[in-house]
Parts: C-alpha cells; sequence; structure tokens
C-alpha cells in the first residue's frame, strides 16, 4: 500500500492522524471524458473519441468502484471495444500489482508490472494515490479519467454507436432521482463501509457506524414499496449500491466491523441483491475470492494475520420475490 510523490513510488498508508481518526477518500485527478465526437465532457478536456479498440480499462475485481465500470461494460455490450486488464488482488508494498494468478488479466497495452506505472506513464510527475479503475487512451497514451462515477457515465452514454444496447441507466426523467440517490448512497453506505473500517479513533468508528445503518434502514424501506432505487427503473443507482451490498457480508461484517446486521437479514435489500446479480452477465463480474483476498490479505493495520476467513456461506442464486413490484423498461440484454 503506498502513493506516487512527484512520480516516486511510496509505501505508506493512509494518514488519519489530522483528521481526527476520520478516513477521507482522495478526489479523482484524471476526469477527462470520452464523447461522442471528442467535445470535452462536463470536466477536463477534450479529445478523447469514441473509436473502437482505443480505450483500456484497468479494474481490480475485489474493489467496488471498478466493479460499476466493469458492470456497465459488460451490460452495454462494450467488451469488444474496451480492453479490460485485471490486477492482483493483494495490494502490498507495490500497491495494485499485475502477478500472474487466477483471474488477473496482465497488461498487454503498456506491459507494466505495477499499476503506478501506468500513471507515471500519463503524467511523469504524478503525486497521490494509485486507484482503479483507470480507462487508459491508447492513442494519446495517458488516462482518460480514474472516476468510476464518471467512466460509468461515458459507458452508457458515449458508446452508443457501436452497440446494439439502447438501454440507458442515466435517462434524463430520472436524473435529479438518481443523482440524490447517488449522494445519499455514496455517503453514507458505498463510502460509508470504508469510514468505519479505516477509522482510527472509536468516536470516527461508531459515527459512521451509526450513519451506515441508518442508511441501510431507510434503502431497506425504500425497497419494500418500490423495485429499484429510483423508482420502477433500473438505473445506475442500483449498480452503485449493489456492488457494495455484494461485498458486505463477505467482508464489510467482519474486515470492517458494520456487523449491526448482516444483507442477509434486511428481507428486500437481499431479495433485491439477488435481482441484480441474477441478472444475465453481471454474476461473471462478482469474484468472491479476489474479493476476500484483497481486503482481508492487504490492509495489515486492520488484519496483521492476513488470515482470510473461510466463510460465510453465500448464496445470491436462489429465487427472489421482486416481481412482486412493479417494473418499467425492463432491461433486457440483447442477444450475443
Ligand atoms: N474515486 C475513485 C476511488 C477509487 C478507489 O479508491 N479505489 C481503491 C480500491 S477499492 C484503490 O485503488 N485504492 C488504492 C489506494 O487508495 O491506494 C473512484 O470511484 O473511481
Amino acid at each position: 500500500m503506498g502513493m506516487l510523490v512527484e512520480g516516486q513510488w511510496q509505501d505508506r498508508w493512509y494518514d488519519t492522524t489530522r483528521t481526527g481518526g476520520r478516513f477521507e477518500r482522495q478526489d479523482s485527478a484524471f476526469r477527462n471524458w470520452v464523447t461522442a465526437d471528442g467535445a470535452p465532457g462536463p470536466t477536463g478536456g477534450g479529445g478523447f473519441k469514441v473509436e473502437p479498440g482505443r480505450y483500456h480499462l484497468y479494474v481490480s475485481l475485489a474493489c467496488p468502484w471498478a466493479h460499476r465500470t466493469l458492470i456497465l461494460r459488460k451490460l452495454k455490450k462494450l467488451d469488444g471495444l474496451i480492453g479490460l486488464s485485471v490486477v492482483a488482488p493483494l495490494m502490498a508494498e507495490h500497491g495494485w500489482t499485475f502477478t500472474e494468478g487466477s483471474g488477473v488479466v496482465p497488461d498487454t497495452v503498456n506491459h507494466a508490472r505495477y499499476l503506478y506505472e501506468i500513471y507515471v506513464k500519463a503524467k511523469h510527475d504524478y503525486s497521490g494515490r494509485v486507484t482503479v479503475p483507470v480507462l487508459w487512451d491508447s492513442e494519446r497514451q495517458t488516462i482518460v479519467s480514474n472516476e468510476s462515477a464518471e467512466i460509468i457515465r461515458m459507458f452508457n452514454g458515449a458508446f452508443a454507436a457501436f452497440t446494439d444496447v439502447a438501454y440507458d441507466f442515466y435517462p434524463a426523467a430520472l436524473r435529479e432521482e438518481i443523482d440524490a440517490t447517488n449522494a445519499f448512497v455514496y455517503r453514507a453506505i458505498n463510502n460509508g463501509v470504508y469510514r468505519a473500517g479505516f477509522a482510527t479513533t472509536q468516536e470516527a468508528y461508531e459515527e459512521a457506524f451509526a450513519t451506515l445503518f441508518q442508511a441501510l434502514d431507510t434503502v431497506e424501506e425504500r425497497l419494500s414499496r418500490q423495485r429499484y432505487l429510483a423508482g420502477s427503473r433500473l438505473t445506475e443507482a442500483d449498480w452503485r449500491l449493489f456492488t457494495t451490498l455484494v461485498r458486505f457480508d463477505a467482508v464489510y461484517v467482519g474486515h470492517f466491523k458494520c456487523n449491526l446486521r448482516r444483507i442477509a437479514d434486511y428481507p428486500n435489500l437481499s431479495n433485491y441483491l439477488k435481482e441484480l446479480y441474477q441478472i444475465p452477465g453481471v454474476a461473471e463480474t462478482v469474484d468472491i475470492t479476489h474479493i476476500k483476498r484483497h481486503y482481508y490479505g492487504s490492509h495489515t493495520t486492520i488484519n496483521p494475520t492476513r488470515i482470510v476467513p473461510a466463510g460465510p456461506a453465500l448464496d445470491f442464486t436462489s429465487p427472489h420475490d421482486r416481481e412482486r413490484l412493479p417494473a418499467v423498461d425492463s432491461f433486457r440484454p440483447s442477444s450475443p
């Protein structure tokens, strides 16, 4: 675990001394957008036009933020247009690596051993954390974006000319609702589990813990009345919640001490999780082995023995009861 300081790799853990034991996530540094015509997106510079084979995605199967991008790439059928590399689950003294192992897909574009080499290639004096996901532009030899929330929007919208999946996960009519939901889910749940797990004071942990379970209770109640987070239509807000839910009972309950309740104890959340998991293409983006090995093996300040728990038994494939709630514009993956 470490970071780059003016292009040099340094092995160090998150510093929470200046924030009263609170974990604060750093803002992403590369914020450009791939667009249909290469015009600039909402942030960053232009010149990143959609072209098949031009862009490459670096992910960790363990990481919930990277997982969003993997799901959108899969559901929008962009696999053939955007290449993929998968880092090894363990994030240790060199950060993310491409060390061979089951599920690892080597870097065939930059031939890197360590993910930080890609950041240095994009910006020789880069300072900051080296995170996944990364969207790489092979033509300009730089990072387009390392912000998952924006990469999923690009995957949803910019590649329309090259995919037959027209389904819109960010429809104009629901944007306000989706944005509000995302903001709430991000703070209290997606990042909330990290704020609980990486807290270094009792107070910071308890604060994150209380916010997290209050939010899960709120979402549980919402999902008792409606099929999806933004109403009766599946949207990006659901995928953003999904990647935290699918990791919750396997790692956040134990490793991050988010143990008031498991997702399995919430009838609506657990059935909703199963529905999303069972959408064709999704299960193949979920790798519980990478997930468990990454968290329990990489955060040695939390788990010094690096022992990965053998349980719990998880079953996301059993029948769910979500069909009792109405759905509109159901997402159906088109034939391959
Ligand atoms: N804002 C980023 C956050 C990504 C992120 O924090 N990824 C984690 C893995 S789950 C990471 O790579 N951390 C490495 C580090 O902090 O050094 C996004 O959503 O894309």
